[in-house]
């Protein structure tokens, strides 16, 4: 672990740099101040390419990713420097990308000449290379930054949620993650619709290994220290889950929950906003369940984890085993990612264990 200056910095890396050019890109395009929904609209339109698994990618992915990984390189001065993120700039190498790849270019130099910390240019030879620091295998041994640049890219694109989600492997494990969330209320998830509640919106979470996980807002209130609830009835207890149901089964999440008693509605919202959210208790569950094939990414879990954990939570697969940060870019979990307290954790592994095997036993739809 680094010195203790470390969190904060970082925690300011992501406010200041990655959330300056989302609300850049929001405002991007438009002499009017329209909503923030509408300009992710606009986005939609002008700033997408889809990658080779077909999901969406945006000039907010790109810029992101060029961003942190710019000033984290600029900043981690000891020992060599290694992350492992989403995006490489092969798609923007294409002569088709010019266009975007220009945007994304002065949006970037844009970012850095509004804030002035860093006296320096990108050309866009410079963007991609900055995307392509993002390559690393990771792996078991020193140290690795994980990086999702735009966690929730369809959340995103539909004015939902979505979270720039940073973390830091030592050794193969998770010691420092950073979670920003822009679009969630800063106090509890239950303000997401009302605008009459005067929750703030935007919260950061942040955990680093040993000293519990904080909230703050993107702005720089001072941190709260968080906790998972401490319901231990099932009954009083909501889930989480994927908002797509490409990316999370949910008839099968339906189960596990009637199985356990759960009464309430899954809360479905995307990104790692939702290991943000159990990690302070505005639920207590966390179920997911991809679709046989998928495999996971260490950048989609690594943050989300570290902070859920911190605040006293346990994140298995659905076997129970702790997750497996080690492996390189991918994890190696079986069948699914499952988040609560201590408390209901038995119960919850039992009703899911329960829940796969009835629907490996059930007839396969013709
Ligand atoms: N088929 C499939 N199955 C499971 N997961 C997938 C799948 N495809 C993508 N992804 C990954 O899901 C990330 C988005 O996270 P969520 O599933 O929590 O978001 S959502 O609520 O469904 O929007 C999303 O992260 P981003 O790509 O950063 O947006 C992906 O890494
Ligand atoms: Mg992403």
């Amino acid at each position: 672990m680094g010195s203790m200056h470390e969190r904060p910095f970082y925690s300011i890396c992501i406010a200041n740099y990655t959330f300056k050019t989302i609300s850049y890109i929001n405002s991007y395009n438009t002499s009017s101040v329209i909503s923030v929904r509408t300009v992710q609209q606009e986005i939609l339109q002008s700033d997408i390419q889809s990658k080779a698994d077909k999901s969406p990618v945006t000039v907010a992915d790109y810029g992101s990713q060029v961003l942190v990984s710019l000033v984290l390189n600029m900043e981690v001065t000891s020992g060599s420097f290694s992350m492992v993120a989403e995006e490489d700039s092969e798609d923007l190498r294409k002569d088709s990308a010019e266009e975007i790849l220009e945007h994304i270019t002065d949006l970037v130099n844009e970012t850095l000449a509004e804030d002035g910390s860093y006296n320096i240019t990108l050309s866009k030879e410079g963007i991609l290379s900055a995307i392509d620091t993002g390559k690393s295998e990771g792996g078991p041994s020193g140290r690795h930054w994980v990086l999702d640049p735009i966690d929730g890219t369809k959340g995103f694109l539909r004015g939902g949620q979505y979270a720039i989600a940073l973390a830091l492997l030592d050794e193969g494990k998770v010691v420092l993650g950073v979670l920003g969330c822009p679009n969630l209320p800063l106090t509890s998830i239950s303000n997401l619709n009302g605008s009459s509640s005067g929750d703030q919106t935007g919260a950061l979470f942040s955990a680093t290994i040993g000293c519990g996980a904080e909230v703050e807002s993107l702005e720089g209130s001072p941190p709260q220290k968080i906790s998972v609830c401490t319901i231990d009835n099932p009954v009083n207890a909501s889930f989480f889950e994927s908002y797509e149901g490409a990316h999370t089964m949910h008839d099968l999440t339906g189960s596990i929950a009637e199985k356990l008693g759960v009464q309430a509605p899954p809360v479905r919202i995307d990104s790692q906003a939702k290991y943000g959210a159990l990690a302070r208790g505005d639920g207590a569950i966390y179920l997911r369940f991809p679709h046989k094939g998928y495999k996971e990414k260490v950048w989609d879990h690594a943050a989300g984890a570290i902070v859920v954990t911190e605040a006293g939570g346990v994140v298995t697969d659905a076997s129970g085993n702790d997750l497996d940060f080690s492996k390189g870019r991918f994890l190696d979990v079986d069948t699914g990612i499952i988040a609560t307290n201590k408390q209901l954790m038995p119960s919850l592994l039992k009703s899911v264990q329960e829940a796969i095997k009835e629907k490996s036993q059930a007839p396969s739809p013709l």
